[in-house]
């Protein structure tokens, strides 16, 4: 009885024929009709090849509708993925066909229209990913029936109203960030972080802030009452609130008033006092000197050299001779920035009275001895390569240990990554991103071969930009050793090596472990867990492998990436790199060297793009059909999953 079919059916074969040919996308797509389903671009059928089991076209170019009649004939499909394009519209009523759909990933668009039910259908489905996009309405009770759902993703919408009670066993992605929601966080949802909640109208309760009692009266909104808001109470009150509101007002501004007055009459008396100093110095410098919140230090340069530093201090020690001439007092008189705090002490920014920048780092909790630490120095200071920061000075006395870097303008890599992202930033382009990842590779091997030093502390808030050519420096290398073991070892938590939790030590092998890591959120976009992250950061290599194994290597790429065209065999050749580095035996990580030899090996037949440029701006095309059309050969995506050891 059981027919066994070689091809996907007809109906499969016309929805998909229809959907590609009344949707504008870039023209990459050659799907030719006498060849079997299975082989077009995107699709990747059962083993039998039976039938469609996943569609997958991430940063196609799609724009416009998806019309009815087209994919929801794929009635066997697990997987849909069209993230990354310019769909718009509302998800078609016969997608409700879809009863097998597992996994369905449309961020990133600009579909519209209600919560689309024809999804929930499926009872099996395990991530619906909806963010950035225009949807609206309610989030309805019914996503209940929705019994397997692992992940759901509903953040960048337009999404309004009470949260449900959503009450999932196995529930654990859960993100309503920034929509229009309002009201008390249900206690089934408490159990997720604030992120997951923030930038609503008004969502309060569980992680976010208490809600108002019921009873109080309706707070006045300031800047008045949103027009969606018109509840019949508001009416009732509105007289009384007016008058309030000006009351309010008055008292307020009285007490403004009051506060200025006082402010200007400290500040009159404080520049008395003061007179002498025209500039206030800022001492970098150190001991006892508070900090305030506005990152800069507050005391005076008096306050700031005590009786030890005194004693100390012609004692910054140079490292290279010749290259800064200036001294410990000097520095004293820099007027200092707090850059921020790290785990093993705070970084300031610190410009010297003749214009020269430099970085020092105030570190805490050495246990060396002085002897020692002059060893390590003199070790680090003979480092040099142009892919690590030089280390120019340090200071050592009892008190205090500084060490005293070049200032490296364009930030950290952590910043480009992951700084306000969403909000009209510039993406760190593919070719900005290899480039960096390459001078990291050459850096890191540089240190292990030729300085012998494992780094210790790789992590992408320690690869340092010089200029806006991204040309990256490590920094913070071979510190450990001053620490001893007692350093709490989550220093670099979602970069460590696993065996770095036992043995305390970092070695070249742990060091290669953190590169991958590194190179996993170059890809991914995604930070690795530390504890400064709080819950923003993920086990970057279990969720790469676990991605991978599950579904398809593409759905783990960063969807800033989606823009860039033909560079997704490097990205998987990166990808398979990375995954080598993070094996969890030492010995089968390959060595710094070898990393480095594999990524150039990649690049070279890959681009002509050198050390030294990038052709980040060329492959950017728009994603214009038509231009991205022209000279596309190279079909987007290999069509199998690349081997990958987990
Ligand atoms: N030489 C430098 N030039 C520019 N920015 C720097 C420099 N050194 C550090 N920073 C930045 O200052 C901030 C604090 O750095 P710091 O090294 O103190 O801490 P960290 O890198 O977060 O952690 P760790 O102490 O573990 O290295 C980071 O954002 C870092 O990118």
């Amino acid at each position: 009885e059981v027919i066994v079919e070689s091809e996907p059916s007809p109906a499969e074969k016309q929805g998909l024929l229809s959907f590609i040919n009344q949707t504008p996308h870039a023209n990459r797509l050659k799907w030719n009709t006498s060849d079997s389903v299975c082989n077009w671009t995107g699709i990747e059928c059962d083993s039998s090849q039976s039938y469609v089991y996943s569609l997958r076209l991430p940063g196609t170019g799609l724009v416009g509708s998806i019309p009815e009649n087209t994919l929801g004939n794929l009635n066997q499909l697990r997987v849909l993925s069209l993230r990354a394009n310019r769909l718009s519209g509302s998800i078609p009523s016969d997608f409700s066909n879809l009863k097998l759909l597992r996994s369905v990933y449309l961020q990133n668009n600009v579909l519209s229209g209600e919560f689309p039910m024809s999804l929930t259908a499926s009872n099996r489905l395990n991530r619906l990913i909806l963010s950035q996009n225009n949807f609206t309405g309610k989030i309805p009770f019914t996503v209940n029936s929705l019994t397997h759902l692992s992940v759901l993703d509903l953040d960048n919408n337009g999404f309004s109203g009470t949260l449900p009670s959503i009450d999932i066993a196995g529930l654990q992605g859960f993100n309503v960030s920034n929509n229009k929601l309002n009201g008390s966080i249900p206690e089934t949802l408490e159990k997720f972080p604030a992120s997951s909640f923030s930038g609503n109208l008004d969502l309060c309760g569980g992680p976010l802030k208490p809600c108002q009692p019921f009873f109080q009266a309706p707070s006045p909104a300031p800047g008045g009452a949103t027009p969606a808001d018109n509840t019949p109470v508001k009416k009732k009150s509105k007289k009384l609130s007016k008058a309030a509101i000006i009351a309010i007002s008055v008292v307020c501004g009285l007490i403004l008033l009051i506060l200025l007055g006082l402010l200007l009459l400290c500040c009159l008396k404080k520049r008395k006092k003061n007179s002498t100093t025209t500039q206030p110095a800022k001492p970098v410098v150190p001991r006892s000197v508070p900090v305030t919140e506005t990152g800069t230090t507050s005391s005076s340069k008096d306050e700031a050299v005590g009786a030890s530093a005194e004693a100390d201090r012609n004692k910054l020690v140079f490292l290279d001779g010749g290259v800064y001439s200036f001294d410990l007092e000097d520095l004293l008189r820099a007027s200092a920035e707090v850059l921020g705090k790290g785990s093993v002490g705070t970084s300031y920014k610190a410009v010297l009275e003749e214009g020269t920048t430099v970085v020092v780092k105030r570190l805490k909790d050495v246990v060396v001895s002085k002897k020692e630490f002059e060893q390590q120095m003199d070790v680090l200071g003979k480092v040099k390569h142009d892919n690590i920061v030089p280390l120019r000075a340090y200071y050592f006395s009892k008190d205090e240990k500084l060490l005293v870097q070049d200032f490296m303008a364009a930030g950290s890599l952590s910043a480009l990554l992951h700084g306000s992202r969403g909000s009209g930033r510039t993406p760190l382009d593919w070719g900005h991103r290899m480039k960096i990842a390459l001078g990291t590779a050459r850096g890191l091997s540089h240190l292990h071969v030729s300085g012998k030093v494992p780094h210790g502390n790789i992590k992408s808030s320690n690869i340092l930009l010089r200029s806006a050519e991204h040309e990256a420096g490590i920094s913070d290398y071979g510190l450990n050793p001053l620490f001893g073991t007692a350093t709490p070892p989550n220093r670099i938590a979602g970069y460590r090596a696993p065996e770095v939790v036992e043995t305390r030590r970092v070695t070249f092998k742990s060091d290669v472990y953190s590169f991958g890591v590194l190179l996993l959120e170059l890809l991914t976009g995604k930070a690795p867990n530390q504890a400064s992250l709080g819950d923003e950061g993920i086990d970057l290599p279990r969720w790469v492998q676990s991605v991978v194994r599950e579904e398809w290597t593409a759905e783990v790429f960063d969807v800033e990436l989606m823009r860039y065209h033909n560079i997704e065999e490097e990205m998987v050749q990166l990808l398979q790199i990375a995954m080598a580095c993070v094996s969890t035996v030492p010995d089968s990580r390959p060595g710094m060297q070898e990393v480095l030899r594999m990524m150039e090996d990649m690049n070279t037949s890959s681009s002509s793009r050198g050390g030294e440029t990038d052709d980040g701006g060329l492959r950017q095309s728009s994603d214009e059909p038509s231009k991205a059309g022209s000279g596309g050969h190279t079909p987007p995506s290999s069509r199998t999953p690349p081997a990958v050891t987990p």
